[in-house]
């Protein structure tokens, strides 16, 4: 059996403690504060600052774990090339960690090195620059920090006058040391995908069925499977999933994500480890969710298929303002509905728009999506968070 240090311990880091435990392996869960979703449920927990690359180092050394699975961006990734060196396998590789982490190189590699369609884009360091790269790209553009996630520190430059704005918010929304901004292109997308995409040990990749998601402040708000697409698009997305991940390495579960618009899909971004939109599969739309996947690739287990069993859909319960000890109006309601179900995430505080909860709800697959995702909205409206 293999022991697991798994880097950041939120929702996603607890149902892939469930699956592990559930297999008999052991999770040593660690974040940044205590208590966190993923420690509630594994054998071992270490709050450490996971930026500080010593405090990383003395944790790894003091477990020596068969498998390191990232489960945030913001981690010292640097020190994974050195953890892959003495031997420690690094989960999907150090490079996939290490470029993802950072908008630039992930970027860079996507469009320059392989290849694929993005937005057009720029950098910039200073609100100088910033100002320069707007004009060069044209607006209504999209800034984002190059370390940053869940929409934090992103904003849509809609006429010159938001630059200055833009530019501080990007600043202040940064994590990390760099100061640094990308400027892309705003894509009038139909729609953005996730694509669910497994590389394995000796197995050729894999991918779930495509999932559809609506954000709102840079952050997913609901998401459904299968998401409507039509089949050049699906192949192009697969095709550009395939080169991306295989450029960054190693075996594991990714989502890449892909806006379709009138002229094509464009590669957007990529997790190297399960997806929030990926919650849908916890409503059993397939026969496994994208955390069972993941530990599958990860330990070398054949994945015989992945079969899409039903159509569902997931919605996000958040918090409104700042608690602790939270507490969760509306359970017995949303319990009572048929097809439907619910996730209490257990994070021992709240803050405003912090996720909570996710209902999840699923259908036969000759079922409206639309129809499907609205009830997953309705049921999500009837749980608040005090
Ligand atoms: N160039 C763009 N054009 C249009 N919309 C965009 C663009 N870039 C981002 N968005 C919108 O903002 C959302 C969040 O962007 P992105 O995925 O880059 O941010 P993130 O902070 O990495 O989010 P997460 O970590 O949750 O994936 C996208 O899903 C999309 O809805
Ligand atoms: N888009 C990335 C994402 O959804 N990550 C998930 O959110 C947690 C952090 O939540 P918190 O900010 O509420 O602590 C992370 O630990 C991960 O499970
Ligand atoms: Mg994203």
């Amino acid at each position: 059996m293999s022991k697991i240090l798994l880097l950041g311990s939120g929702e996603l880091g607890k149902e892939f403690t469930i699956a592990a435990q559930r297999i008999g392996q052991t999770v040593i869960a660690v974040d940044s504060y205590e208590n966190a979703p993923a420690m509630q449920v594994a054998h071992g927990f270490e709050v450490i600052n996971m930026l500080d690359g010593e405090a990383l180092d003395r944790i790894v050394a003091k477990h020596q774990p068969d498998f390191i699975v990232p489960e945030i961006e913001a981690i010292r990734t640097e020190r994974f090339y050195d953890y892959e060196k003495q031997g420690y396998t690094v989960v999907p590789s150090a490079k996939a960690a290490n470029f993802t982490m950072n908008r630039k190189a992930i970027r860079d590699l996507a469009a320059k090195e392989l290849g694929l369609k993005t937005a057009n884009y720029r950098y910039a360091t200073s609100s100088e620059q910033l100002h320069k790269a707007v004009e060069e790209i044209g607006i209504p553009c999209v800034v984002k920090p190059l370390m940053s996630s869940s929409g934090k520190g992103q904003s849509t430059i809609k006429s010159p006058e938001d630059i200055e704005k833009a530019w501080n918010y990007a600043v202040e929304g940064s994590r990390g040391d760099v100061v640094e901004v990308i400027v892309e292109a705003f894509v009038k997308f139909n729609s953005e995908i996730t694509l669910l995409t497994i590389t394995q040990n000796n197995n050729p990749t894999l991918f779930c069925a495509p999932i559809g998601h609506r954000q709102e402040r840079g952050d997913y708000q609901e998401s459904w499977q299968p998401a409507r697409i039509s089949d050049k698009d699906l192949f192009e997305a697969q095709d550009m999933a395939e080169k991306v991940t295989e450029a960054l390495g190693g075996a594991g579960l990714f989502g890449v994500e892909f806006f379709l618009a009138d002229d094509g899909v464009y590669f957007s971004e990529l997790s190297p480890r399960p997806h929030d939109t990926g919650m849908v599969t916890l409503a059993g739309t397939q026969n496994f969710n994208e955390f069972e996947l993941h530990l599958r690739a990860i330990l070398s287990l054949p994945i015989f298929e992945i079969k899409l069993e039903k159509a569902g859909a997931s919605a996000v319960i958040l918090a409104s303002e700042n608690s602790s000890n939270p507490t969760y109006e509306g359970i017995e309601k949303i319990a009572g509905l048929a097809k439907t179900d619910f996730r209490i995430f257990g994070k021992p505080t709240t803050r405003p728009y912090r996720r909570m909860a996710v209902a999840l709800t699923n259908d036969s697959l000759d079922t409206p999506i639309e129809e499907v995702i609205e009830r997953a909205k309705n049921a999500a409206q009837l749980v608040t968070v005090k």
